[in-house]
């Protein structure tokens, strides 16, 4: 019994200390003084507060945006109550990030001119037109692809080579709680942030043995100019079930996942539904903590996730129900 005990911890210990030696040590970034950070979607939500978070922080910001109205408000806004450094430069570049790569880099290249080479940049541009797939009008099933997906992957591509050449810089992909597991309502949308998940996995262990970062984050609902668009034509069975992750604020989003960024980590998720949800994350290796906490809780957490998801089964059966029944009423009418 003594020896097996023995045996048992001698193994754990070995697999740490292997874990603690094959792992990229984290760096962490106490603040952003003197760094240039970017980021696209930057005039609302939870774009808006990254941006107001980075200029607290001590960095020059630039913001993207299609609507130069809005970019120039929000530049305003943060001139005027967000900066701590008076050699902080805070502008706005107007540009559409679905236009093709040849636009994306001419922008990149003056940002980079008139304030310095870009340190952190934030793929906050993005948007969900919900619907049950049959029902998605199939121009926004491709704008879908080309926002999320090819308006991360663009300004990406723009600024690897550069920030590998200097060997530092952070790079947020901002994906979605509907890439963790599918969600009813989510299929155009959530398709173009699961692609967003799946290039940062990539990218991820292309950036092994650098000292370039990249933290992929997942908001749950968040109370955004864009989500209150999207209520508009969000089907119930979809409100019901990603309500069941709560409302959060752009401000707690915003701060949470700059904070991650900043300290290294390979993901980020927000409030306790996040953090359970994180346990089935096994697309990067995040720490020895995350190896370890998933070791020992994955079996069961994958029987309560069974368990939530077949409820929300239920939903859409309840939903289905629901139809039918309408269906019947109105033929007797
Ligand atoms: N709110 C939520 O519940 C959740 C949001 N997310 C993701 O977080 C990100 C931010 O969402 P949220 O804050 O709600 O969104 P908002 O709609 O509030 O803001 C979107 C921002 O992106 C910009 N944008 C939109 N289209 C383009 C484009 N083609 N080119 C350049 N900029 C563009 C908008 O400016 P303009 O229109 O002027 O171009 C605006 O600044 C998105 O990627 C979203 O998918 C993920 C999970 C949950
Ligand atoms: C203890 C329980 C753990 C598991 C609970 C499961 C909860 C599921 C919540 C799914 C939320 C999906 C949010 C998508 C938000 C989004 O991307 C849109 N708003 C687009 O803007």
């Amino acid at each position: 019994m003594l020896i097996l005990f023995g045996i048992i911890i001698a193994s754990i210990s070995i697999f740490i200390l292997f874990l603690y030696y094959s792992l990229d040590k984290k760096i962490s970034y106490k603040d952003l003084n003197r760094k240039h950070v970017v980021i696209t979607g930057g005039s609302s939500g939870i774009g808006k507060a990254v941006a107001i978070e980075a200029a607290e922080l001590g960095a020059s910001v630039t913001i993207i945006g299609r609507d130069k109205n809005k970019l120039q408000s929000v530049v305003d806004e943060i001139k005027s109550r967000h900066t701590i450094h008076s050699y902080q430069k805070i502008q706005y570049a107007s540009l559409d990030v679905t236009s093709d790569y040849k636009s994306i880099e001419k922008c990149f290249t003056e940002l980079e001119e008139y304030i310095g080479p870009i340190f952190m940049l934030i793929n906050c541009a993005g948007m969900c037109i919900c619907g049950q797939f049959e029902n998605m009008n199939v121009d926004d099933i491709k704008q879908m692809i080309d926002l999320n997906y090819f308006g991360t992957a663009y300004p990406t591509r723009y600024v690897l080579p550069g920030m590998k050449k200097r060997n530092e810089g952070i790079i947020v992909f901002v994906s979605t709680e509907a890439a963790l597991f599918g969600i009813y309502g989510y299929s155009a949308y959530g398709a173009a942030k699961w692609a967003v998940r799946g290039l940062a996995e990539s990218v991820f262990m292309e950036l092994v043995g650098t000292n370039v970062r990249l933290t992929l984050a997942f908001p749950p609902d968040t109370d955004t100019p864009g989500f209150k668009q999207e209520e508009l034509t969000k089907p119930k069975e979809t409100k019901l079930i990603s309500g069941s992750g709560g409302l959060h604020s752009p401000t707690t989003v915003g701060k949470k996942m700059i904070a991650d960024a900043m300290k290294g980590k390979s993901y980020s998720v927000f409030g306790l539904t996040g953090h359970i949800l994180s346990l089935m994350y096994c697309g990067t290796i995040d720490s020895i903590s995350q190896v370890l906490l998933q070791i020992v809780t994955l079996g069961f957490i994958r029987a309560i996730i069974i368990l939530i998801v077949l409820s929300f089964h239920k939903i859409v059966r309840d939903g289905l129900k629901e139809k039918a029944s309408k269906k019947h009423s109105e033929k007797d009418d």
